[in-house]
């Protein structure tokens, strides 16, 4: 694909300051159009319709998302307030189309609008609404998503308890959709336990409805995964809001996704046997040339052309296959693309299961499921065009040009690509035209495996191969005589012309231990392009000189490198792959990738640095004593899911916990090559408190949805008026000491005589308050003052969904200490018995802000990356 392209393939191209031009671009494009045309795809007499909506631009839309009861109390404003308020609005003479409900999403959590920018500026009610939109987005509550892409984790079909991979994940709109599966029911279930336990009636033994029998809590896990470093990063930031411990973010070419170890059981007299991990669930929301998504999308009208399916084929078959062999039996994989082409969509399929055996794999007929949903079956004929856009109707043409004329124009033309001979059911797969509902496109396969696979390796054969050198070199040089060069895009597609460095060495043979371990050859022993390197694929339209200059600043000349290093681990090219648990021989050990592993810390090809170590404390760590102490934990809350980030498992300055698989996988797979960026949920965060009697460590709200049901009364707080939360939202630090705590209406009491630290407010409204969401959150009582650990946009957001108010947020001690121009005079004061002097008013509004801020400054910052993370990065134009 055209060099606008994300490097590892994200959906569609286009981006920066071009995109702001949208509006300009000419939405035409007559290979894009013949494509579609000439094959006939869309029944004649709707084709008009098709074109008409393609060009149109995208309604807005979005998903409610958290828990259902949070997200339903989030939509109830929506409903309750917006909705109404918009209806009344008339624009040249009609009623305003007010957003409406997806109508096949479930309980009415997603959303889609398709009123006008111009009528959206002039009208108040749409100012307020837009407000509201922006809060809830800002702090997670809301999750702008396109809606044909919330249909892949539909149709899913994920359960609490199950585990679930979602491969190429980033920036996680799906994944977000797969977590909140995974923890459906948690919050009355963990309740329901929780009562028992308090009243007595608790088994011994954990307990729950299936899939929730970890005392209340989800037993599934998520691994969202995505070959881009600085996306899966994106991930961890979209994913964080949802606070789950059931979540480990990976950063592997889903190609050859490494196979998880998970511990080995106990086996008297015997070598442990390994085992592996096996999903119930796997999304494979593959990389694609994205021309379903032309409606917002500058890229597909500017460079749509044959040949960019033709280079994603070969990836998004492989991605297939390795899913399908991670799969258990009886367990669901989701296909998806956001292109329209059968290359990417039913060839994939069909490749796919003629790799893997058909007998194996079933597709499944969907057409029952999603009702309301418009979809159009999956296509049985279809026509090849090559990169000079000539068509095919078999592969023997292809072959029969190859012998007449050689490969040029040609492109990675392969047998797969031609409708399968076997008779599949390719009807089954869902396509989406964006006439038939206003969406965008969008293709969506979901298949069953039936029994396990030994998949049939590729077969270099029956694909065009790449160009050679000299040929490369050829056309450059005609290119360039002809003036139709164009600057080189991409620096990473000469990976495949020159000799890989030091870091490219280490990066193969940790690839190579991997690929052992799962019995896939790496790339550098395949004769096929990795998805990091595709780009090289599109060398045989881009290059235009011969010469070029790579990152660090060395030359290098088209020809004069070897094409690869000799390939570190060689397995055989015919081998069989198979997802059968490697056996516990000494080859199957992922060594070299463990040895590796020891060296000291250093950075990762392109200066990625190398993780911090996932390390779990002890049962016995003498530093979660007082913990469980001061906040009265129950002791049925396991002791043994606390992890730290540094290699010597000290307690230093965060606890994270995660659930008890996740720390399975991490703890068995520590120094075997797989790349976790991210894993836990913040739980305790140290606080520089020098009283003996405050517990050094302060409850995150983050952790405390889980931890919530545990805590003993001492640090318990109960809120019910709306007025005391109005307060305590704007306000911060304000005053409880003298008599400044009659203020705070029904906790002004209990916040008065509760001992310093962290504490919890439960927040119950009464019966007759107009707002009903129970929501729990931790609250700071320092000297003077309480304060409500919140970020301050998350303050804002609950200011204006609850109260439908955006008063400025006041911080009482900055106001103080503007006052004070003379400082308060010394006072002494008794901690613990003893008379120390104390600090003056001021210093101990300094210190307790700078504690505090600090750390809600910390979350902030953390949101401030993930915005220019995102926007950097939304290059990708992907379907979210
Ligand atoms: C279509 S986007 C995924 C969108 C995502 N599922 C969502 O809903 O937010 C495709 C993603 O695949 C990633 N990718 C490309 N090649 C990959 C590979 N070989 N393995 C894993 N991820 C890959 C890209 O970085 C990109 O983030």
């Amino acid at each position: 694909m055209g060099g606008k392209r994300g490097k590892k393939g994200g959906r569609g191209g286009g981006g920066g300051r071009e995109r702001q031009n949208w509006q300009q671009v000419a939405r035409e494009n007559a290979k894009f159009e013949n494509y579609y045309n000439e094959q006939g795809f869309i029944p004649e007499e709707e084709r008009e319709a098709f074109w008409e909506a393609i060009r149109r631009d995208l309604p807005n839309s979005f998903r409610f998302t958290g828990s259902r009861g949070h997200a339903l109390a989030v939509q109830e404003k929506l409903k309750d307030f917006y909705v109404p308020e918009i209806t009344s609005i008339k624009y040249e003479g009609n009623f305003v189309e007010p957003p409406r409900p997806v109508p096949w999403y479930p309980d009415q959590l997603a959303w889609s609008m398709t009123t006008p920018k111009q009528v959206v500026r002039r009208f108040a009610p749409f100012a307020s609404f837009q407000k509201f939109l922006v809060a809830e987005t800002e702090v997670g509550n809301i999750s702008r998503q396109e809606v044909v892409s919330m249909i892949p984790p539909l149709l899913l079909d994920v359960k609490p308890g199950m585990t679930v991979l979602d491969m190429c994940a980033a920036p996680g709109s799906k994944s977000a959709q797969l977590m909140e599966m995974i923890h459906s029911g948690e919050e009355e279930s963990m309740a329901q336990v929780s009562e028992k336990v308090a009243d007595g009636t608790a088994s011994a033994e954990p307990m729950g409805p299936e899939g929730l029998s970890d005392d209340g809590r989800t037993t599934g896990l998520l691994i969202a995964n995505d070959a881009d470093y600085k996306r899966a990063h994106m991930l961890i930031h979209q994913m964080k809001r949802l606070s789950s411990p059931n979540l480990i973010v990976t950063n592997h070419d889903a190609t050859m996704f490494p196979s998880i170890r998970l511990p080995s059981e106990p086996s008297i007299g015997k070598p442990p046997k390994n085992r592996y991990l096996k999903f119930d669930r796997i999304l494979a929301d593959v990389p694609c040339t994205g021309d379903g998504t032309a409606r917002k999308n500058w890229g597909v009208w500017k460079d749509w052309n044959a040949n960019n399916a033709l280079g994603l084929y070969a990836t998004q078959v492989r991605i297939l296959v390795r899913a399908l062999q991670m799969l258990k039996v009886g367990g669901r994989v989701v296909y998806s693309t956001c292109s329209m082409n059968p290359i990417e969509n039913e060839a994939v399929i069909a490749s796919a299961l003629e790799r893997c055996g058909s007998a194996n794999v079933k597709i499944l007929d969907c057409s029952n499921e999603l009702p309301g949903l418009k979809r159009a079956s999956g296509l049985r004929t279809w026509k090849v065009m090559d990169r000079e856009g000539r068509m095919y109707d078999t592969w023997k043409e292809v072959e029969e040009r190859k012998e007449r004329e050689g490969i040029n124009g040609l492109g990675r033309v392969a047998e797969g690509m031609f409708p399968p001979s076997e008779d599949l059911p390719l009807e089954r797969c869902i396509r989406i035209y964006p006439h038939m509902q206003d969406t965008g496109g969008f293709f969506i396969t979901v298949l069953e495996k039936l029994s396990e696979i030994r998949a049939k390796p590729e077969d270099s054969s029956k694909v065009i191969p790449k160009a050679s050198i000299a040929a490369l070199t050829e056309e450059l040089d005609f290119k360039q005589k002809n003036g139709d060069g164009q600057p080189l895009a991409k620096i990473d597609a000469l990976d495949d012309l020159v000799a890989p460095g030091q870091d490219a060495q280490v990066e193969a043979e940790k690839n190579a231990s991997v690929a052992q371990a799962t019995h896939q050859l790496p790339y550098s022993a395949t004769d096929q392009t990795s998805p990091a390197k595709r780009d090289a694929e599109s060398l045989e339209d881009e290059l235009p000189a011969k010469r070029t200059k790579l990152e660090d600043g060395s030359e290098v000349v088209l020809g004069d490198r070897p094409v690869h290093a000799p390939a570190p681990v060689a397995e055989s090219d015919n081998a069989e792959t198979t997802d059968a648990t490697p056996a516990p021989t000494e080859s199957a050990q992922p060594a070299p990738a463990e040895a590796q592993a020891q060296q000291p810390p250093q950075k990762r090809k392109n200066g990625q640095p190398i993780e911090e170590p996932f390390k779990y404390l002890d049962v016995n760590q003498e530093e979660l004593d007082p913990i469980y102490e001061f906040y009265e934990i129950s002791k049925r809350f396991p002791r043994d899911r606390f992890m730290v980030r540094n290699a010597e498992a000290i307690p230093a300055r965060t606890i994270y916990y995660t659930s008890s698989l996740a720390r399975d996988i991490l703890s068995a797979n520590e120094k075997q090559g797989m790349k976790f960026v991210h894993c836990g949920v913040k739980m305790f965060v140290r606080q520089d408190v020098q009283r003996p009697d405050v517990c050094r460590w302060r409850i995150q709200t983050d952790g405390l949805r889980i931890l919530q049901p545990w805590l003993g009364p001492a640090r318990a707080i109960t809120l019910t008026k709306k007025e005391t939360l109005r307060r305590l939202l704007v306000e911060m630090f304000p005053k409880v000491d003298g008599n400044s705590w009659t203020e705070l209406g029904e906790i002004g009491e209990r916040v008065r005589d509760i001992p310093m630290g962290c504490s919890i407010l439960h927040i119950r409204p009464d019966a007759g308050e107009s707002f009903h969401e129970r929501i729990t959150l931790p609250l700071w009582r320092s000297l003077h003052s309480v304060n409500l650990m919140l970020p301050k946009e998350d303050r804002r957001a609950m200011l204006q969904r609850l109260f439908n108010d955006d008063t400025p947020l006041v911080n009482t001690t900055q106001k103080r200490q503007a006052q004070s121009s003379t400082p308060v005079t010394p006072a002494t004061e008794a901690v613990n018995g003893e008379e120390t002097p104390a600090e003056t008013e001021e210093d101990a509004i300094k210190r307790e802000n700078l504690a505090l801020g600090e750390d809600e400054q910390e979350q902030m910052d953390t949101r401030e990356t993930y915005t220019k993370a995102g926007d950097e990065e939304d290059r990708f134009n992907t379907t979210v």
